[in-house]
This record gives structure tokens, C-alpha cells and sequence, in this order.
């Protein structure tokens, strides 16, 4: 197992995204940030309470969007994983979404977040925010916004993003 971004670089890295977000978003006075389950909202939600630290007095809108029903292997046995909660009390209608990953690969599964995103709304725009971008991968025209950190990987190699609340520690790992 290699060691991609440990805690510090992670963290780092982090705060250049948030900050790249108010480059972009200043004010957030349409924009809302929705991230992933299961394993998007630890990135969603640092990057949400970065912002409101960054932007006091400021409401960013934020939610965690389930997509397990919207996957495309749905019927094919993964999909039969039990759903993660969605949680968005607000309308997407004419926003600008942030969607918010930690791994982006071959683009399925952000695909399918657009698709479920929809029974929210029909954004203005929508634009992708991941923590880990493993170019060469994509079987879907589907390309991040924003990047912590693109990597280059071979097939049989797995990125695995750890976050203290749920694997005890906060790195960014690949295994062989
Ligand atoms: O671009 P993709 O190929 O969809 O992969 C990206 C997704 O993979 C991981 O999730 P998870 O481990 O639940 O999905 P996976 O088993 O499909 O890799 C990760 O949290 C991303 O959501
Ligand atoms: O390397 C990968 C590929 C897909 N999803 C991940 O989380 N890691």
C-alpha cells in the first residue's frame, strides 16, 4: 500500500479546493454544493464547513445525494447494496450544483448522480469537484472541474480516500 496525500497534504489540498470554489462561486448566492455517499460527504462536508469558515455569514445550501437506484449496474448485483440516505431540503432549480467526489474513474458514478440530481430540479449549470482523479480511466465524457490531485494508476490498482470520522485516519492510499 502506497501513501498518495497524507493528513497534512490532504488537508492542504482541501483548503486550495475551497478556496478555488470562491474563486469561482464568491458569494455562493446560487450555488449549492451536494456530495456523494457514501464516500463524497466526508470531502462535502469539510469542504461546506471550510466554506462557512471562509465566508462568515455566508449560507452555502448543501446536501448528500444517494445514487444507488441510478446506477447503471443497478439490476447486476452491485446495486444491490443498501442505499445511503439523500438529504436535500432545497430545490436545485436554476442553481449552480457543485457535485462533490472523492475518486473520479471511469465516470459512471457521476453520471448517475446527474441523473438523480434531477428529480431535485434542472440546475443552470453543474460542475465537479473531485478529491482524486485517475486519468485514462473514463468510459463516459466526464471530466472534473476542479482536482485535488490527478494520478495515474494501472487497472488492477485501487485509490483509497481514508477519513478520520469513518477509517480512523486521513490519508489518500493506493493499492496494488
Ligand atoms: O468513476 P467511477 O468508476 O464511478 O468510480 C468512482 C467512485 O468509486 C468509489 O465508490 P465505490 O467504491 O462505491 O464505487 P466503485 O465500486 O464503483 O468503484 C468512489 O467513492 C467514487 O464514488
Ligand atoms: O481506484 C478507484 C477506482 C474507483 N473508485 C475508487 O474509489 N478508487
Amino acid at each position: 500500500m502506497k501513501s498518495i496525500l497524507t493528513d497534512r497534504q490532504l488537508a492542504i489540498t482541501i483548503d486550495r479546493l475551497s478556496h478555488q470554489l470562491i474563486e469561482n462561486h464568491l458569494n455562493f448566492s446560487d450555488t449549492v454544493l451536494i456530495g456523494l455517499q457514501p464516500r463524497g460527504i466526508y470531502l462535502s462536508d469539510r469542504i461546506h464547513r471550510n466554506l462557512q469558515t471562509l465566508l462568515p455569514g455566508v449560507q452555502i445550501p448543501y446536501g448528500r445525494l444517494d445514487i444507488t437506484f441510478y446506477r447503471d449496474d443497478y439490476k447486476s448485483g452491485k446495486g444491490l447494496q443498501a442505499p445511503d440516505e439523500t438529504d436535500i431540503e432545497f430545490s436545485l432549480e436554476n442553481k449552480k450544483v457543485v457535485l462533490i467526489d472523492d475518486v473520479l474513474y471511469t465516470g459512471r458514478t457521476i453520471r448517475s448522480a446527474m441523473d438523480a440530481m434531477l428529480d431535485f430540479g434542472r440546475p443552470a449549470a453543474v460542475e465537479l469537484l473531485v478529491l482524486i482523479d485517475r486519468r485514462f480511466s473514463r468510459e463516459l465524457p466526464i471530466q472534473p472541474d476542479y482536482t485535488g490531485r490527478t494520478i495515474d494508476a494501472i487497472i488492477t490498482e485501487r485509490v483509497k480516500v481514508l477519513w478520520k470520522e469513518r477509517d480512523g485516519k486521513d490519508e489518500v492510499v493506493l493499492i496494488a
